[in-house]
């Protein structure tokens, strides 16, 4: 969490605190290190500066609603953590480490979805098991990764739909499909750039509720993309408004956010 939420948290206990007692531990961020952290990150494409001077540290557990609008950078800030794209300068850490492919296990990503055609050849199963194997997508499973690609579909409650044809099933199926597919080799962090472009919106909330319960259940630290701050606000833990910088990063349900965001959408 940042500033903000210390300054708030401890603003909120300090009239609990009885003179006789011993002082309670609050929470302290100063002995916790980020899941990940960038430091003046600036990128550019060409001579365009897409992003300029981003600081930002995320901790383990928080579910983190990134917005802005369109242009804004948000993607290019997800690649750019993804180690997809590198900065013109800055430094981007994830576990505490320049980014590394080994990492690739432990960072779930759901790129922009595009919906899959009636055609296509390959069962849930497949597309789920292309998270575990990237090369052979139609050799037969072994036993121990069937169960894992089970249990991802478990997660995200598509667990009877393993042998169904991927094309068959709805856009909100689709994408609950490919965030299992993310999740197959139980990554600590997931990333998901715009999940819900392609859906409407039950489908969304239903997806955002989704993540704040895998987030909730499995502790696992969610950055996701959304454009409709309105959807997105009741289940993400910590707001991140980008146009280039960042202009808000706090609490989601603030007046200041709103100031701001009416001020900038
Ligand atoms: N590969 C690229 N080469 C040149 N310019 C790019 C490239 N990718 C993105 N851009 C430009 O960088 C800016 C930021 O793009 P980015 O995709 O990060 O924004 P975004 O906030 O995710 O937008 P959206 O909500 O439309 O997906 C845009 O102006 C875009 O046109």
């Amino acid at each position: 969490m940042n500033d903000h939420h210390h300054t708030h948290k401890n603003h909120n206990h300090e009239h609990l605190i009885n003179k006789h007692e011993v002082k309670p531990i609050l929470f302290n961020t100063t002995n916790i290190s980020p899941i990940i952290e960038l430091e003046r990150v600036s990128v550019n494409y060409g001579k365009n500066v897409i992003l300029k001077g981003i600081d930002l540290k995320i901790y383990r557990g928080e579910y983190i609603g990134l917005i802005g609008k369109n242009g804004s950078g948000k993607s290019t800030l997800m690649k750019s953590i993804l180690g997809l794209i590198h900065p013109e300068s800055g430094t981007i850490k994830v576990f505490g480490n320049p980014i590394q492919s080994e990492m690739y296990d432990k960072i779930g990503y759901v790129p922009q979805m595009h919906p899959i055609q009636r055609e296509f050849p390959a069962t849930v199963g497949d597309i789920v098991g292309m998270g575990l194997y990237k090369k052979n997508l139609f050799k037969p499973f072994r036993k121990e990764d069937k169960d894992r690609i089970k249990l991802a579909l478990h997660k995200v409650n598509m667990g009877s739909f393993f042998d169904r044809p991927i094309g068959h099933l709805s856009g909100g199926e689709q994408q609950k499909v490919l965030v299992a597919q993310a999740l197959v080799r139980d990554p600590e962090i997931l990333l998901l750039d715009e999940p819900t472009s392609a859906l409407d919106f039950t489908m969304v909330e239903n997806l955002l509720k989704l993540l704040q319960d895998l987030n909730q259940n499995y502790g696992l630290t969610l950055i996701v993309i959304q454009h409709n701050l309105e959807i997105l606000r009741p289940y993400c833990s910590r707001l991140i408004m980008l146009m280039g910088s960042i202009m808000y990063d706090g609490l989601p349900n603030i007046p200041r956010a709103d100031e701001l965001i009416k001020r900038v959408f």
